[in-house]
């Protein structure tokens, strides 16, 4: 039987992310946890309005060789996937490559909106998230956002262009790991002299 799936859309009805709550069993999770933990977390600096700050968050990129990809004037070379992620990648298509891990120690730690539209990245985009459960918000326009949930264990597929953020909040919340998996362009920053991380 197919996971269940939610379909969130917004007042204009447009399509703006599917979730299934228990993709993950806890087994799973439970199994996957410490491989996270064990990753060598990042936390760089990003300029914000020319002054260069940290990222409010920790952060880890893995893939295949040649999946470099930029972000926030970050070129990041991917760091080699952890074995047990690979059936996990295989398990949402053949297309995907890479992964952005996030880290959220506590509920200071966030993410601010965004599109991950870069030119090396396919539109199907895909978060599990595990730990303590926080709001993702999401919306094509500003007067029209959406928030959404994400138990540990579920997984949410993006609609391509859709603005999400991840909002601190002053509830009391356990650490939370989000995996975004993603389809990027092999070689796409070939001619850059990749290899610096962020
Ligand atoms: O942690 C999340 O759920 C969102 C992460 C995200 O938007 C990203 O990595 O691009
Ligand atoms: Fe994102």
């Amino acid at each position: 039987m197919p996971d269940p799936e939610q379909c969130i859309t917004d007042r204009a009805g447009r399509l703006l992310a599917r979730i299934v709550p228990q993709w993950l069993s806890e087994a799973e999770q439970a199994e996957l946890w410490p491989v996270l933990q064990s990753l060598d977390w990042q936390q760089p600096q990003v300029q914000i309005f020319g002054k260069s700050h940290p990222i409010p968050r920790q952060q880890c990129y893995l893939g295949r060789p040649g999946c470099d990809y930029r972000y926030s004037g970050l070129l990041m070379a991917p760091q080699p996937l952890p074995a047990p992620l690979l059936p996990l990648m295989a398990r949402l298509g053949p297309g995907f490559n890479a992964v952005l891990v996030n880290r959220y120690r506590h509920g200071q730690d966030r993410m601010g909106w965004h599109r991950d539209n870069e030119p090396e990245l396919a539109p199907d985009l895909a978060i599990l998230s595990l730990g303590g459960c926080r709001r993702l918000r999401l919306r094509f326009d500003a007067k029209d956002a959406h928030g959404v949930d994400l138990p540990s264990g579920s997984l949410l597929w993006l609609a391509p262009g859709v603005y999400h953020c991840l909002a601190p909040t002053a509830r009391e919340v356990g650490e939370r790991i989000s995996l975004t998996f993603r389809q990027i362009t092999p070689g796409f920053h070939r001619q850059e002299g990749a290899g610096i991380r962020g």
